[in-house]
């Protein structure tokens, strides 16, 4: 036994683990769920797997391969330039976390040094959102400390393939919260208008080869993922584990033509923790390079999330207070980067 300790939206948290090493999951650890499925098997296929796991694959969703292959050979190509060049567009010449990440900025593991990863991110913006071209539906938080342009490479298509696959994630990321909301014994449209023009960001991760001796930093630490929930392309190079409520790593491996969910602190909290959040991390031990492709989906950063009433059982009180999305967000996001640690306490 050892312990564990990362931050979460209650601050640092301390898990005790049963061994550092992976085994592989048996199937209804991890469920498998085809979104075609008949409505009904769907919604209780998903109750299971987000009260009780947090996590899991999802088949039948819709997102074109092709949309999924370019944008894994533009991730390959955007990785593979110089340093200089990709850190033309630092992050930290955005004020909010946008472009080329370098390894070692973020720490998401108290307990180890700063993650191995090298990413480039990207976030919402109308112009990326079919939905809000076609509506023209307008949300104002141009004051949030999270909202504000993107910056992209100077590569030729790379806007184009980041942002058609983008616009497939946001409307499937938009049909799976209506399924939650079934889930979860509200209308199918009550979230709807809470995500209308949604804080949900993009990331192409790059993670290198590590020894399987070498456990001083991971591809990433363990943590848990700060928005309602993260749809997640994962390539074809496992690495990915979670942490099950015994305390033991398990090994979540790619399974073609799917994509890997998993809620988010976010819809933890706005659940009363009814929907769970589980911890996870990616340490690439297989000698292959990697490439994953997540895509973090959030409520509109001006939207204040606040213990949805029916999550509450017979006297039962909330567990947390209410949070502006995105003030919520920025201040989790900006703690993980190493530079900002007086700011960790505070998340
Ligand atoms: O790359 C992966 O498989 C998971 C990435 C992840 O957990 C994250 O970016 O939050
Ligand atoms: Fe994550």
């Amino acid at each position: 036994m050892a312990n564990l300790n990362f931050v979460s939206f209650s601050g640092t948290v301390q898990r005790e683990i049963q061994s550092d090493t992976a085994r592989s999951a048996s199937f209804d650890e991890i469920p498998l769920i085809s979104l075609k499925a008949p409505k009904k098997e769907l919604l209780d296929q998903l109750k299971d797997a987000c009260t009780r796991v947090g996590f899991f694959y999802i088949k039948d969703h819709g997102v074109p391969a092709d949309k999924i292959e370019a944008i894994f050979s533009m991730a390959e190509k955007f990785f593979a330039q110089e340093k200089e060049v990709k850190n033309k567009i630092n992050y930290k010449k955005s004020k909010i976390l946008r472009g080329y990440e370098p390894p070692a900025e973020v720490r998401t593991d108290e307990n180890r040094k700063p993650d191995v990863n090298e990413a480039f991110n990207w976030g919402y913006e109308k112009e990326l959102d079919p939905l809000c071209h076609a509506t023209e539906a307008t949300a104002e938080w141009a004051d949030n400390p999270m909202s504000g342009p993107n910056v992209w490479p100077d590569m030729p298509e790379f806007k184009n393939v980041v942002s058609r696959y983008y616009a497939e994630v946001l409307s499937l990321a938009r049909g799976m919260i209506q399924l939650f909301a079934q889930v979860l014994g509200l209308p199918l449209n009550y979230f709807d208008e809470l995500v209308s023009a949604p804080g949900a960001m993009g990331r192409l991760i790059h993670y290198p080869p590590q020894s399987s001796s070498d456990t001083d930093a991971l591809g990433i630490g363990a943590h848990t993922d700060i928005e309602l929930f993260t749809i997640l392309a994962p390539g074809t190079v496992p690495a990915l584990q979670i942490l099950n409520t015994n305390g033991e790593w398990i090994q979540a491996p790619p399974i073609p033509g799917t994509f890997v969910v998993n809620i988010g602190d976010m819809l933890a909290r706005w659940t009363n923790d009814r929907f769970v959040s589980t911890v996870h991390r990616v340490w690439n031990i297989t000698g292959q390079e990697r490439i994953s492709v997540p895509f973090f989906f959030g409520a509109n950063y001006d939207v204040t999330i606040r213990t949805i009433e029916s999550c509450l059982k017979d006297n039962e009180t909330s567990k947390y207070e209410p949070v502006l999305a995105g003030d919520y967000v920025w201040k989790r996001l900006s703690a993980s980067r190493v530079d900002q640690q007086e700011l960790r306490a505070a998340a």
